[in-house]
């Protein structure tokens, strides 16, 4: 596995990366590029080391922004040695292009598949500059390999990767830490098998003590929210108010899930804040970037109840989509309790938002004028 790990890294530091496909026998390959930092030398670079022309891979909702319809998840538009790096990455994440790429995509293959995944896993922009590597410049690529300046990995291995990763959750530390809201609490630090994430279970109360159905919160870490207290989303008070109701409550679980921004990362929600700002919604605004709804798996925390071997819960939640994850994963949601924060005159048009387009029950939010707080 370190070899996706070191190319995730590579890809953050806006380095190329070479991919194969594990089932093609003819052993082609492809480079893929990151579109931070992308300008015009590094996109003749890869050209030129590839002895081909580039494509830049965008997603279903991406394309959708630039008016181009697909079946499948992701395609490619063809990249000509007359498109400016600036274009395409207008292209990739500019709320208004300056100009469309007027052009046919094609399918995405197993690379380009992979380019995404890679992408989404570093948190970047999920889209990726690819070029296949003409015969003749296999071997220099191979040397470039050979001599470490060039990461290569296969499909399979990505796509194990991100099947298994979760399933190897390790419990590090833990360590008692009373808090303002409950005395009595535990943090208990897991970390992901590829080292880049770590979750937080924090143990309220003696669990001996704890109820049938134990109190959960899976709490999606908002650094803006959670730790300064932003103004613009309800996350903070959730936090704090989710302490109190559990200790309140007998004990029980939070779970403090590294899943900022839906999944999207901290870069990229500030993106998405400025892109809100100009008027879209925050549903709207993360299809701009090129995301979904909402990119959050719950898998970690389904592994995080069984470590802890928790199996019914009262779910603490506004939001039906974590109910559900929980239930497909074999948890039983045996109740569950709303959390809410103050309505403020910041925060109404994110929370309209949640309940109109996520389906999250906050129906007072919806009787409220934006004022109220
Ligand atoms: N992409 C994006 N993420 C946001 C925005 N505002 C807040 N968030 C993130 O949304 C997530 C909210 O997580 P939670 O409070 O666990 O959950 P929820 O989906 O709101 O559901 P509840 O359990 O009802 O609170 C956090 O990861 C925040 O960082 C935004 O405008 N855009
Ligand atoms: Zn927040």
């Amino acid at each position: 596995m370190r070899q996706v790990e070191r190319s995730i890294f590579d890809l953050r530091r806006g380095l190329p990366v070479l991919v194969r496909d594990a089932q093609d026998s003819t052993r082609s390959a492809t480079l893929i590029a990151p579109l931070e930092g992308m300008n015009d030398e590094a996109l003749a670079r890869l050209t030129e080391h590839a002895g081909n022309e580039c494509t830049l891979v965008l997603t279903k909702h991406r394309l959708e922004l630039l008016g181009i319809e697909v079946d499948d998840d992701a395609a490619c538009l063809p990249i000509t040695r007359d498109d400016s790096a600036a274009s395409v990455i207008d292209w990739a994440c500019a709320r208004h292009p300056a100009s469309g790429p007027n052009r046919a995509t094609r399918a995405v293959g197993p690379d380009e598949t992979a380019a995404l995944t890679l992408m989404r896993r570093g948190l970047l922009i999920p889209s990726a500059i690819t070029v296949p590597i003409a015969p003749e410049r296999m071997a220099a690529i191979e040397a470039r390999v050979e001599d470490g300046s060039l990461l290569s990995l296969n499909t399979g291995t990505i796509a194990d990767y991100e099947q298994t990763s979760p399933r190897f959750l390790r419990r590090i530390s833990a360590a008692d830490v009373p808090l303002a809201e409950s005395e009595q609490s535990r943090f208990v630090l897991f970390r992901e098998a590829d080292g880049m994430r770590e979750h937080i279970a924090i143990v309220i109360g003696d669990p001996e003590q704890w109820a049938d159905a134990v109190p959960v919160r899976l709490h999606s870490a908002c650094l803006t929210g959670d730790l300064f207290g932003s103004l613009r989303c309800d996350c903070g008070e959730q936090l704090r108010s989710s302490v109190a109701k559990i200790a309140e409550n007998g004990g029980g679980v939070l779970l403090y899930l590294a899943q900022e921004g839906r999944g999207i990362g901290l870069a990229n929600k500030l993106r998405a804040y400025t892109l809100q700002d100009e008027g879209l919604d925050t549903v709207d605004a993360d299809h701009v970037l090129g995301f979904g709804d909402d990119e959050r798996s719950y898998n970690v925390a389904l592994e995080m109840l069984a470590q802890l071997e928790i199996r019914r819960i009262e779910l603490l939640t506004n939001n039906p989509s974590k109910i559900e994850a929980m239930s497909r994963g074999g948890v039983t949601v045996v109740q569950r309790s709303g959390v809410y924060g103050r309505v403020t005159t910041q925060n109404h048009r994110y929370l309209t938002a949640k309940a109109t387009r996520a389906g999250h029950w906050l129906d007072h939010v919806l009787g409220t004028a934006a004022d109220n707080n």
